[in-house]
């Protein structure tokens, strides 16, 4: 479980009383998450998600909060973060950054089908075009640098197959980012990492988006790509679903066209996505956190993603 800093329900008890929330009844760590640790917790007041950031400085944070409060005041399904007596929204908890948003109802939907991705496609587009007043710029910490800086992090763990993989395709994007077709591509503050885990659903219906905290000024279409390579792939085989994901940029173009340039770098854009999680996932396979029976996802996933959208 990938909890890293645990929390009892004596100190919940304690830390709670800063809030408006009644008194703490109980607290459940979250096994699933690998960055942060994640707790449900239920108040006087009801069901709410705790989070403790391990990476995420306290400067760093009003940045995702006030987005998710942002987009939820424009109808965006997403967390309502609940602020302290004081009104802040991030406090301290075992001297780390916490707090607390509203729990989503609905379920993770593992196995999409276009019906979902089309929900996921509208509600995509509608939150890119919420952000756009968005005041507060914060760059996307998981972009371009982040990914120069941590190639040679991990390349000395690569075969010789994977390190020309690594070392082409980091050249190939740098030069993109330098083109004007890439500077002119429309961005905005973005998720970034929406991911079938990411989103809830009841149903076929889409209840919410969740886990911004990977959020940041980026492309719209690096974060269409993001959730097309998850979304609308064969998790067996890295191959891209036509039917799911002609569904999720059909309903994302009819809240938001596309850009003649946006037409133009979704296929190196769907390398760039990959490239992400692909260094990302390498990182912290080889280069793991203390944490409580945490298992890194596996890198190989989306190296087979990235060989796949070369291909083609
Ligand atoms: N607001 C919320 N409402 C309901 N459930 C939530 C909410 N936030 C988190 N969860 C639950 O907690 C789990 C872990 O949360 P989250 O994905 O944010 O963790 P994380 O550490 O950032 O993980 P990762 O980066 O691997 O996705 C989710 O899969 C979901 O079940
Ligand atoms: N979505 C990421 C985990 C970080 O949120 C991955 O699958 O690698």
């Amino acid at each position: 479980m990938a909890v890293f800093t645990p929390v009892t329900l004596t100190e919940l008890s304690a830390w709670l009383q800063q809030f408006s929330l009644g008194r703490a009844h109980s607290i459940k760590g979250i096994s699933s998450g690998i960055e942060n640790s994640n707790f449900f917790i239920t108040t006087d007041s009801g069901e709410f998600v705790l989070t403790i950031f391990e990476n995420l400085s306290f400067e760093q944070l009003p940045f995702y909060l006030h987005l998710m409060d942002h987009l939820a005041q424009r109808g965006i399904l997403v967390p309502a973060p609940v602020p302290n007596k004081a009104g802040h929204l991030v406090t301290a908890l075992h001297g780390k950054p916490a707090s607390i948003v509203s729990k989503l109802v609905g379920e993770s939907q593992l196995s999409p089908v276009p019906v979902h991705c089309a929900e996921v496609g509208t509600m995509l587009a509608k939150m890119h075009l919420a952000g756009q007043d968005y005041a507060i710029k914060q760059e996307n910490l998981r972009g371009l640098s982040w990914w120069v800086e941590t190639a040679p992090k991990v390349m000395g763990f690569l075969n010789d197959d994977q390190q020309r993989l690594l070392s082409t395709e980091l050249a190939q994007q740098q030069d993109f980012a330098a083109s004007p077709t890439y500077q002119a591509l429309p961005r905005g503050p973005v998720h970034a990492d929406l991911f079938r885990n990411n989103v809830m659903f009841n149903g076929t219906k889409l209840t919410g988006f969740f886990d911004f905290y990977f959020a940041g000024w980026d492309t719209f279409i690096f974060d269409i790509a993001v959730t097309i390579n998850d979304w609308c792939i064969d998790l067996n085989t890295g191959e891209l679903d036509a039917a799911r994901a002609d569904a999720l940029i059909k309903a994302y173009q009819q809240v938001r066209p596309f850009t003649h340039e946006e037409q133009a770098a979704y296929p190196i854009m769907l390398r760039a996505a990959a490239l992400r999680f692909w260094l990302s996932r390498l990182f912290d396979f080889y280069q793991p956190r203390e944490a409580h029976m945490l298992t890194p996802h596996d890198p190989t996933h989306f190296e087979r993603i990235l060989r796949k959208r070369c291909a083609q």
